[in-house]
């Protein structure tokens, strides 16, 4: 996987996680692009998940980082979009099966649900392993063509 830039966007339940990773990111030798919340003051989570979504679709990042309280209502929002593969994972194997069999695009993660070590190991896990292609890539390449109802 090469991640030439990982943006980060949360709303108000994980900003101090939000930090926590991007220095760990920076600190792996990775630019990024912080696109807030910042401070404490109450925001709308949707409204992230289109930030971090536009970022993608414009070159500005390869991949994301992307956080809410729970992780749930972000991952919702951003999953709408069909160039998005975001997975919300609360666990160092979720991290790694979300890049061998899923391609995912963008990480995931509730700033009020997982601790940081284990977000950091989620984001190490993440940005380390490929994606594993093969009877993976077939299904992968329905996601981006799913059927619309
Ligand atoms: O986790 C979330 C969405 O899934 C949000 O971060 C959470 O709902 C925000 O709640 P509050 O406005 O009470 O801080």
């Amino acid at each position: 996987m090469t991640q030439s830039l990982v943006a980060l966007a949360s709303d108000h339940g994980a900003v101090e996680l939000r930090t926590l990773l991007r220095a760990h990111v920076e600190g792996r030798g990775l630019a990024t692009l912080d696109l807030g919340a910042d401070g404490s003051e109450s925001v709308d989570y949707p409204d992230y998940a289109g930030h971090l979504a536009q970022a993608l679709r414009d070159g500005r990042a390869s991949h994301g980082i992307l956080l809410c309280g729970t992780g749930i209502g972000i991952s919702i929002a951003i999953n709408r979009y069909p160039f998005i593969r975001a997975a919300l994972v609360h666990d160092v194997t979720g991290a790694r099966l979300c890049r061998e069999h899923n391609d995912a695009n963008v990480l995931v993660l509730g700033g009020r649900t997982t601790g940081p070590a284990v977000a950091l190991e989620c984001v190490d896990a993440f940005l380390n392993t490929p994606f594993e292609g093969g009877r993976h890539e077939r299904r992968v390449t329905k996601l981006g063509a799913m059927p619309s109802l």
